[in-house]
């Protein structure tokens, strides 16, 4: 059996297709989505992702204004800007593109951002709502992409063995929270998970979010299972690879995401959802 190739790009494409109509309505009623992505240092990996999100901001009508500030930045600079931003009327979205240079603390800055604002959906306040089954407000970027994924995929979460390899506060505790929402059966594993491998072999569906390439192997998953890869590993060559071995699981899974291709473009469809969704709220 060989497993649905689940086509990332097109779905994301889908989403951005609807949500430029949406843009072109809220037009008519004089409202400028506009979203706020700021960047400090100089991290290449950084930049390739600020720039998709531009991109898809100007595809969609969203209006984006970009800040890119020198790696010396200090922490007061950047919570300044960001007090400028909660306070510019323009601006419906702030993204602060993470990882941040060593010396500012992110916390702090997270939780400088205006939650109505909060387009990331990092803010606790934000946060919290998505854990008490809130979902009419903000969802984290990459966890709503995911389910999309799944949901438009005609597969269902309700009562699935889910298993999420990964704890992170961006991908893997919230991912963890949505499918819980979705009904799901969910454990979160990581890297002090006793027999790893037994767990996701029992896994329905199976959230690769480790940072390690290719670490998931054929023998680690069921047969018939869905496969959803968040990894972004850049090997030496330059080529994207994701967390799971996607050549040796792809004829044991019923379906599964590529990398690239797959989690990521969404994660950007997703954000842009929710500056639209922003800027509806403050209108
Ligand atoms: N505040 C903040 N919000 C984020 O959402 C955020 C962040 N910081 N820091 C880094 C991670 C990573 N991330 C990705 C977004 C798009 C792709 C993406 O478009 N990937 C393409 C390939 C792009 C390429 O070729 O490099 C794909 O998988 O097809 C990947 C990764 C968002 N993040």
């Amino acid at each position: 059996m060989s497993a649905i190739i689940i086509d990332g790009k097109k779905i994301s494409q889908d989403i951005k297709d609807e949500l430029k109509k949406e843009v072109e309505e809220l037009n008519q009623k004089n409202i400028f989505p506009g979203l706020a992505v700021v960047l400090v240092g100089n991290d290449p990996a950084s930049k390739v992702y600020v720039n998709n999100k531009k991109k898809a901001c100007e595809y969609i009508g969203i209006k984006s204004f970009s800040y890119e500030l020198p790696e010396e930045t200090t922490e007061e600079e950047l919570l300044n800007l960001i007090d400028v931003l909660n306070k510019t009327k323009e601006v419906n979205g702030i993204l602060v593109q993470l990882p941040l240079p060593k010396h500012i603390d992110e916390n702090k800055v997270l939780l400088s951002i205006d939650p109505i604002k909060d387009v990331d959906c990092f803010h606790p306040y934000n946060v919290g709502l998505v854990s008490i089954g809130k979902t009419d407000g903000f969802l984290p970027c990459t966890p709503a992409g995911i389910v999309e994924l799944i949901k438009r995929t005609n597969i269902e979460i309700e009562g699935k063995n889910c298993v999420v390899v990964g704890r992170s506060n961006i991908v893997g505790k919230p991912v963890s929270q949505l499918l819980l929402g979705n009904n799901g059966t969910v454990t979160t594993c990581h890297s002090r998970t006793k027999n790893l491998s037994k767990v996701c072999q029992e896994a329905d569906i199976l959230v690769a979010a480790i940072g390690k390439a290719q670490f998931i192997k054929e023998d680690m998953v069921k047969e018939g299972s869905v496969l959803i890869d968040v990894g972004v590993n850049r090997l030496e060559d330059g080529k994207l690879c994701g967390d799971i071995d996607f050549e040796g699981c792809k004829d044991k899974a019923s379906a599964i995401t590529p990398v690239p291709g797959g989690v990521g473009p969404m994660t950007i469809a997703m954000l842009m959802k929710n500056c639209v969704k922003a800027a509806v709220m403050q209108n």
